[in-house]
């Protein structure tokens, strides 16, 4: 019986969860489908930022983007188009009916015919092993946190006093940006800045380091070169030093004394973790400015909690989350040991072209491998189907050790796409043979790949005298 006054019991799941975006929805469905008590607590939009403001939102915006640009290279196809007029409110509607026809799979309905209690606030560690959120408290067995991470807004002065815009506010802007300026060439940046460029904005993008600055900078110039030749200024090396408001727009100061008028300024200049309402000192939970420290098995300092997606600073991909939630849920539901450093994660920058890279880059190979290192190469110049769809900038780079890929960095037409195959080789740790072998169809832009990957043998059969002198002889045997 309760006492008079208090308020409802507490709750006693299995696994509380507390963020519902890539990372804790994974493991909420994943726990309850294996018969798991689960309360999942979100304080914002089910779907997190994925959903809502980041991957969805971004990729349906460059559809349309893509579209509206369609008639820039017609007349190399023989065709004559009209530039488009763009309908900025019906190309959000566009972006809104993506987002809706996704949500059902996250949402609160979903989870609660899964059999998980769903709780719509913000939750906060009261102890080492309890919760409240919702006006329940919750002492779970295992608890998660996937709280994700917001824009970083970086000390730049006048900024608090200029309206500018983020990932969580630029999707759904009254009137189309007709100059805009983004601070950061990271791939949120850049995304941006060719998506808004091909709707009919002047782009200009201020990049204090080098753009895409994780990536490969030879596969990173070849994006750079497509979205300068498409009219987005670029500029890196400049930080935005002082920020205003001038007039109804904004004005930036740059870090070699220019200013650039924008009517609106987008911040891309990184993320920070979500840890602000979590009260984590309750839990004994430690945490620095990159996130919530995890060790290899994603258990935090804190060996009931659990820390995952965005919020632990590590790779900050929707797969990345989903892939930590697996690991997690065979640490917390079956107690299996989990090394979550083993994988080679993809990423993708959906920029037009593509740039993906999966493992090391080729400077990285070759500061761990050394002279072991072969860097493999096939220029999509020479790929039959880029060359007839006139997309054949760009190039598949193979870094390969004894005959093993172990990273590949591929620019051009569709690379987020021809990443898989070799996710999969060096998932499954195949050789190069593997694909070398492969009788893909012809043409198709994978074939740069199997290219890439022949180069590794061509030097060997085909430079080797010993080989030739076996064919001369053969030949004469008749
Ligand atoms: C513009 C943009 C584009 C992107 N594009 C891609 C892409 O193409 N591909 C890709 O792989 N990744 C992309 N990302 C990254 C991807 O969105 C994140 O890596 C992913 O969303 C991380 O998932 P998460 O579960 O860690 O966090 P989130 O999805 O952010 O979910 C965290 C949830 O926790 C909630 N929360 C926070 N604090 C509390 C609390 N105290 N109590 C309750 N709830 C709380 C939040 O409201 C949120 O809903 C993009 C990101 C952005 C910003
Ligand atoms: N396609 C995808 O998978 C995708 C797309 C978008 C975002 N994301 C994820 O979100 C993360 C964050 O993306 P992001 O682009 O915001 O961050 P980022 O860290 O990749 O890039 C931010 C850039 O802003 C620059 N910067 C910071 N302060 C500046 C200043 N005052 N002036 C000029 N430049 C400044 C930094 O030098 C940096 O290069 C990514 O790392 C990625 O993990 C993924």
């Amino acid at each position: 019986m309760k006492d008079a006054g208090s308020g409802p019991a507490p709750l006693r799941p299995d696994l509380c969860v507390i963020g519902a975006g890539a990372a804790g929805l994974s493991v909420a469905a994943g726990a309850a489908q294996m018969g798991a008590s689960v309360v999942l607590v979100e304080g914002a939009e089910m779907g997190g930022d994925c959903l809502n403001h980041g991957c969805v939102p971004s990729k349906a915006l460059l559809a349309a983007a893509r579209r509206a640009h369609a008639h820039a290279g017609a007349a190399r196809f023989g065709l004559r188009m009209d530039p488009p007029r763009v309908d900025h409110a019906a190309v959000l509607a566009h972006v809104r009916e993506v987002i809706a026809a996704i949500a059902p799979h996250d949402s609160q309905e979903r989870f609660e015919g899964l059999g998980v209690t769903v709780i719509r606030d913000w939750a906060r560690f009261v102890s080492p092993r309890a919760v409240e959120a919702g006006g329940r408290r919750i002492e779970a067995r295992r608890f998660v946190i996937a709280t994700g991470s917001s824009p970083a807004v970086p000390p730049i002065p006048g900024l608090d006093e200029t309206p500018f815009e983020t990932n969580e506010t630029i999707f759904a802007l009254d009137r189309a940006p007709e100059r805009l300026i983004v601070i950061g060439a990271g791939p949120i940046g850049l995304e941006m800045a060719q998506a808004h460029r091909r709707l009919g904005a002047e782009v200009t993008v201020l990049e204090a380091g080098r753009a895409l600055a994780r990536d490969d900078p030879e596969a990173a110039a070849v994006v750079l070169a497509a979205l300068r030749a498409e009219g987005v200024v670029i500029e890196e090396g400049v930080a935005a030093a002082r920020v205003r408001r001038e007039g109804a727009g904004v004005a930036v100061e740059t870090s070699d004394g220019r200013a650039i008028g924008g009517t609106h300024l987008l911040v891309a200049a990184g993320r920070t973790p979500n840890v602000g309402r979590l009260n984590l000192a309750a839990a004994g939970v430690a945490h620095d400015a990159r996130g919530v420290k995890v060790d290899r098995g994603l258990r935090t300092s804190n060996r009931r909690v659990y820390a995952l997606g965005d919020v632990n600073g590590g790779p900050q991909f929707t797969h990345e989350a989903g892939r930590q939630a697996g690991l997690a849920l065979r640490s917390a539901l079956f107690r299996l040991p989990v090394r979550a450093d083993r994988a080679a994660i993809p990423w993708v920058t959906y920029t037009e072209p593509e740039l993906a890279q999966i493992g090391p880059t080729e400077a990285e190979a070759r500061a761990a491998h050394g002279a072991r290192l072969s860097v493999l190469r096939a220029d999509f110049a020479a790929n039959d189907r880029a060359r007839a769809e006139r997309a054949a900038e760009g190039f598949v780079k193979v870094m390969a050790v004894r005959g093993r890929p172990i990273g590949v960095t591929i620019v051009g037409p569709h690379a987020g796409e021809l990443i898989g195959l070799w996710t999969l080789a060096i998932s499954a740790r195949l050789k190069l043979s593997a694909v070398a072998g492969l009788t893909l169809p012809y043409p198709t832009l994978n074939d740069a790949s199997r290219q890439a990957a022949a180069a590794h043998y061509a030097a060997r059969l085909f430079g080797n005298p010993w080989i030739g002198r076996a064919v001369r002889l053969l030949a004469r045997l008749g």
